[in-house]
């Protein structure tokens, strides 16, 4: 399959397109429009000065960097968010600050997220009486055992 071209409007020119940071690479890096700084446990809605126009059968994913996460207990609110093909709006990149201690200072141009672009599919919902047998039936939520024990 041949990569798809999605066509990307800058709403802020001086921002760059997003990144791949390597080749092959399966995220985009998108970057921050405003400076924000956010305390411990704060959130915060950030414009990245672009539109997409997904193709049909297409959804971007907004997902964490895992850096800013590993450094700093940067995440999404709403990882990975879902970008719809029909959107154009900006995208946003809702991101929260998980460290119980530290603030986080992003500025203008900072790399905070990155997208994913994936093939999906829209499906039907047909309303059935019963569902099929299987072995795994309702069971889940830690039903197959070997969770790791909580702390005391
Ligand atoms: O991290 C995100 C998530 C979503 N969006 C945009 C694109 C997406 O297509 C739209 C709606 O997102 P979603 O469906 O997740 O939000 P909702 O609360 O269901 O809003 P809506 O009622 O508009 O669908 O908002 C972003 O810019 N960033
Ligand atoms: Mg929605």
């Amino acid at each position: 399959m041949g990569q798809p071209e999605i066509r990307v409007q800058r709403l802020d020119p001086e921002l760059p397109l997003p990144r791949y940071a390597m080749p092959g690479d399966a995220g985009a890096d998108i970057v921050t429009a405003e400076d924000c700084m956010l305390l411990p446990g704060a959130r915060a809605v950030l414009p990245t000065g672009l539109a997409i126009a997904l193709p049909p059968g297409f959804a971007a994913f907004v997902h964490p960097r895992s850096g800013l996460a590993a450094r700093a207990g940067m995440s999404l609110v709403n990882t990975p968010g879902t970008i719809d093909a029909g959107y154009r709006g900006e995208l946003k990149v809702i991101v929260i600050n998980h460290d119980p201690r530290n603030p986080i200072v992003l500025h203008r141009g900072d790399r905070i997220a990155q997208l994913v672009i994936q093939r999906v599919e829209s499906a039907r919902f047909v309303e059935v009486d019963a569902l099929d047998v299987t072995e795994r039936g309702a069971g889940g939520h830690g039903s197959t055992g070997g969770a790791a024990a909580l702390g005391s």
